[in-house]
């Protein structure tokens, strides 16, 4: 397991270059990584939790379409580079003045090449007299009380076991511990690419570029033959050989300490597909959007990357620099989303768009075609490579290879390839996402685009049908609601809210429907009967306080949705198996408390949002006994087919203006028919989930959001 190292940074640039290190960008990890296995099932206890929802915020938007509904009848009834603290302890004890670790020479330490979030690089000129190797290394030196040393030496060792001295990869030729560090002996080099370009007016060449770009390529097939993925691919850890050296137009990648692993080498099968949102491992402003979004790291992060490496020297500036605070991963991840290809490249040569839209769009365990990038950019440098600014030797010996194996490498692509589906194009659009499951026949009825003063109508009638509510959604603050006859519930309440899962204000106005008497509990002032069939306008009382009642009364929520305006529609029922809920309200996805719900034996049962807001509601004794989570600026089509291939399906769907998210699960009891289909439509699908009821596929879940990009 790698051992993954916390926020960092940055202290080189401060000391010699105040302004260029405000600019750069620190590596970020998170404290562990750790699949989830199933969570461990408790004791079904009474308690009852309500997370203290967060401050409202609400947007209004008057759009009155007609209402419309449909019913299928069943013959039976039946979810920036931060500047941050460096972690070393190197202040508590200071460097040596010289080093001898396992069998190697003495070297003294002289001058600091660099430092970064974990190490201290010095060189090391050799001072035991005929002694063998270089007069000068460099000297990578981790302080045992270094995250990265909390188990022992640094993970970064183990990679350079495996890939040091590789084509592009420095050789490590002593490791040891002396006295509070670990020393790593290595070839020393030169300037990195961050130096170069910021010693270069902040940018480089298109020559430069391109030839940086080929070697950089070579080098990473490289790396990722032997089955690594770097995961911090940036101008800092691209170094030049050492100046007045033969090596001084090399290029090497340094700094393995975030590698990992993108095939089992016993195996020799791809790393299992996951995606943890919690989890972010690189540098915000070189991360791949993957990276960004938790993703297990593969092949294409690291091209990803490196396409951001080549437009930032090109340009100087990447369009998501800029900006701050605690925010500051999900909005850089938002704006590469929406940044399409065209317009980060607007100024740069046609190869490197094409090598953006090739990259961006890689799926999970593709192999990159690395011959045909390099060719791409081959167009742009001279033909003799004897007078490239940056040797490409390897990129060269690679064409080669790969050449006389396939053939020809055409700038086109080869012939055999399939036309690809665009996956990242700049264009954010929102859609309904409905999902259905196969059952055995029975009663379903939809209702969209419906105002709050009709719902009482029509779950009065479907209950006088037999029907619950098995799902609801909103669109233009208008309701969407499903009714079913299987849903297995024996009663149902609901309540509608001028706020989001929020605790309201003594004034507002609440409307309050169920189909077993009422005992109202708590702050209620004055009942007003609407109705005889028990409709009641509440004034003044919390809806908190409504759920924490019904939950009393061992209702549990079962459906939930938000409008645009921030009002809510929480539907709670009797007859389910849970044992116990919890819900939250976040200005984000709230994935941290999923995660530690999940330890806790909860599983998510319903999710909405209202704007920008997230809710979500957790069960125990939710019938799964394995839960994902897939979040997206799009619709992750593809964590959702890797998902179905393992046996997961999707349990609950919501999507904000941004994001859009989907629960997965495992059943514990698995149904005879396990086949499930989404559909993403502009309008509200009524005419497929019609055709889907003819193959006895119903509607499970539905919500409207952002889905494209
Ligand atoms: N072999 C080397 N020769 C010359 N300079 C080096 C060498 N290795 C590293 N450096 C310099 O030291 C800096 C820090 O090294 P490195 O990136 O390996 O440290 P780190 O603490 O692992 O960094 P990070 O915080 O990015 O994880 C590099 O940016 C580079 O400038």
């Amino acid at each position: 397991m790698p051992v993954l190292r916390s926020a960092a940074r940055r202290a080189r640039e401060a000391q010699e270059n105040p302004a260029a290190a405000a600019a750069a960008e620190a590596p970020v990890v998170p404290p562990a990584t750790r699949r989830r296995r199933a969570a461990r099932r408790q004791k079904a206890g009474g308690v009852r939790e309500a997370a203290v929802p967060e401050e409202e915020r609400a947007a209004a938007e008057e759009i009155a379409p007609a209402e419309v509904s449909g019913e299928r009848a069943g013959e039976e009834p039946m979810d920036d580079q931060d500047s941050a603290d460096k972690q070393a302890g190197e202040d508590a004890s200071p460097i040596p003045e010289t080093v001898q670790v396992a069998s190697s020479p003495r070297y003294k330490v002289e001058r600091k090449l660099g430092k970064g979030g974990f190490g201290q690089v010095y060189v090391g000129r050799r001072i035991s007299a005929n002694a063998p190797g270089a007069v000068e290394v460099a000297l990578k030196f981790e302080h045992k009380n270094s995250k990265g040393c909390n188990h022992g030496p640094p993970y970064e060792w183990q990679v350079y076991d495996i890939l040091g001295g590789i084509h592009g990869v420095p050789r490590v030729h002593y490791k040891g511990r002396q006295g509070d560090y670990f020393i790593m002996v290595m070839d020393m080099l030169g300037l990195s690419l961050w130096d170069a370009c910021s010693n270069n007016s902040h940018t480089m060449s298109v020559e430069m570029v391109a030839c940086i770009a080929i070697e950089a390529i070579s080098i990473l097939e490289k790396v990722h033959s032997k089955g690594y993925v770097h995961g911090d691919v940036k101008p800092e850890n691209f170094l030049l050989g050492p100046p007045g050296t033969p090596e001084e137009k090399k290029l090497f990648l340094v700094d393995l300490g975030l590698a990992t692993k993108w095939k089992d080498r016993s195996t020799g099968h791809h790393v299992e597909y996951d995606q943890r949102p919690d989890i972010f491992r690189g540098t915000v402003r070189y991360a791949s959007v993957h990276a960004h979004l938790g993703r297990i790291g593969s092949r294409r992060d690291d091209l990803e990357s490196l396409a951001y490496t080549l437009v930032f020297l090109l340009r100087g500036r990447l369009p998501w620099q800029g900006y701050q605070g605690e925010n500051k991963g999900f909005l850089v991840c938002k704006k590469k989303m929406c940044t399409s290809p065209e317009s980060l490249c607007s100024f740069c040569p046609q190869p490197f768009k094409e090598f953006v839209e090739y990259v961006v769009n890689l799926k999970f365990d593709e192999e990159p075609n690395y011959a045909k990038c390099i060719s791409l950019f081959d167009s742009i440098v001279g033909p003799n490579p004897d007078i490239r600014p940056i040797n490409t030797d390897g990129a060269q010996k690679l064409i080669h290879q790969v050449g006389q194996k396939r053939g020809r490498i055409s700038l086109e692509g080869e012939t055999d390839e399939q036309p690809k589906k665009k996956i990242r194009m700049g264009m954010p659009a929102t859609q309904w996402i409905s999902v259905y499951n196969a059952r055995r026949p029975m009663k379903q009825r939809y209702h969209y685009n419906v105002a709050d003063s009709r719902l009482v109508q029509h779950i009065d009638k479907g209950n006088e049908d037999g029907l619950f509510i098995s799902c609801i959604s909103s669109c233009a603050n208008l309701w969407a609601l499903i009714m079913d006859a299987g849903t297995g519930f024996s009663s149902q309440v609901y309540e509608l809210s001028p706020h989001f899962l929020h605790k309201v204000s003594n004034c507002s106005l609440f409307l309050s429907w169920q189909n077993n008497p009422l005992t109202f509990r708590g702050k209620i002032t004055y009942i007003i009967f609407f109705n005889i069939t028990y409709l009641y306008v509440v004034i003044s009382g919390y809806l908190k306080e409504w759920i924490m009642d019904q939950w009393d009364r061992n209702y549990y929520i079962t459906a939930l949705a938000g409008a645009n305006n921030g009002s809510s529609l929480v539907v709670m029922s009797k007859g389910t198996l849970y044992t116990q809920q919890s819900y939250k309200v976040s200005d984000t996805f709230p994935f941290k408390w999923i995660n530690k719900k999940w330890r806790d034996g909860f599983y998510v049962t319903s999710m909405a949002t209202a704007g920008n807001k997230w809710a979500i509601v957790m069960s125990r004794n939710a019938g799964f006994s394995e839960q994902v989570v897939e979040l997206d600026f799009l619709y992750p089509s593809e964590g959702v087919h890797k998902r179905w291939d393992c046996g997961y399906r999707i349990t609950a769907v919501a999507a904000t203006w941004d994001q859009t998210a989907l629960i997965l699960s495992v059943p514990r009891r698995k149904p005879t028919d396990e086949t499930q289909e989404t559909l993403r439509t502009s309008a509200f699908p009524s005419q497929h989930v019609k055709e889907k009821w003819s193959k006895n596929l119903y509607l499970a879940s539905v919500c409207y959001g952002r889905t494209v990009s």
